[in-house]
């Protein structure tokens, strides 16, 4: 199978670099005239996708506003799942796993192996066991084509009190996992399937970014006040990499379809502006 990389160049140059997140949020949900329920919950996830995914490279449904329902939510994020595949949309699952080895492998099992139904080209996972904790998120990823985005330099105000935390070996945490990533992608054919997450909010930090060659998500536009014409301090020369990603600044247009995809074009061509 193609990798994930290649897939989500080969997406982003079709479509534009922007991903749109899937987060009902239960205001969000009042705000669309919704049911804080799970037919609430169906409604608003199907109608972003009919919205959507035929028309930005990325959905990132957030795995959390799912959960909140228990296995009735998790029935409805397989089907959004399953229905954004099938509309040819790259699906980023913004799940955060990360656990001992043995444990992990459970988790990758359940999101990047084809056969399991909640299977997407991609996810997010957390460093704080260690980067060697997530091979073998790793390696199913590498084994069925997809990928995986690790927590770098995360958009909320707390992160910075951990991720610029200076090692033993003289590093931040932060750089320490950007270059354990960059060594998973080393002489990857193109683009390379194993990215990092990076918020659109966090400014200038002095950390290189340049030996990545992996996908750059940037979540924290819009909603958490990141602005396209932030990117280029934080990213430099890795713009071209980066996925900008917004949920609630798009999805507030809803529940009208053709709202929502104005609003989508709207970010989407202050991005291209910015990353091209
Ligand atoms: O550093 C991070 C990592 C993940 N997120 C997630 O992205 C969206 C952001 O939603 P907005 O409505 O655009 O603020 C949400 O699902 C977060 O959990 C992040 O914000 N920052």
């Amino acid at each position: 199978m193609e990798s994930f990389g290649r897939r989500l160049r080969a997406a982003t140059d079709a479509r534009g670099p922007l991903c749109v997140g899937i987060d009902p949020h239960p205001a969000l949900l009042a705000q669309w005239g919704l049911e804080d329920d799970v037919a609430g919950l169906e409604r608003f996830a199907f109608t972003v996708v009919e919205a959507l995914a035929d028309r930005v490279a990325v959905l990132k449904p957030q795995s959390a506003f799912f959960e909140r329902f228990g296995s009735r939510g998790i029935v409805v994020l397989e089907s959004t799942i399953r229905q954004s595949r099938q509309a040819g949309v790259q699906v980023l699952l913004d799940v955060k796993r990360g656990d001992i080895g043995s444990t992990m492998a459970a988790y990758a099992s359940a999101y990047l192996d084809p056969d399991s139904a909640l299977s997407v080209d991609a996810i997010t996972v957390s460093p704080y066991l260690g980067v060697g904790s997530l091979a073998p998120a790793f390696d199913l990823a590498t084994a069925h084509g997809a990928g995986v985005f690790v927590l770098a330099l995360t958009s909320n105000p707390e992160g910075p009190e951990v991720q610029h935390a200076v090692t033993a070996a003289g590093k931040t945490v932060a750089q320490t996992v950007i270059d354990e990533i960059s060594q998973l992608n080393a002489g990857a054919d193109g683009l390379g399937s194993f990215g990092l997450v990076v918020g659109a909010t966090i400014g200038e930090t002095g950390h290189d970014l340049s030996k990545v060659n992996g996908p750059l998500l940037a979540p924290g536009l819009g909603a958490q006040g990141g602005d396209p014409a932030g990117l280029r301090a934080i990213f430099g020369e890795s713009l071209r990499n980066v996925l900008p990603s917004y949920s609630r600044e798009v999805l507030s247009a809803g529940p009208d379809v053709a709202a929502l995809q104005a609003a989508a074009d709207r970010a989407q061509a202050a991005c291209r502006a910015v990353i091209g």
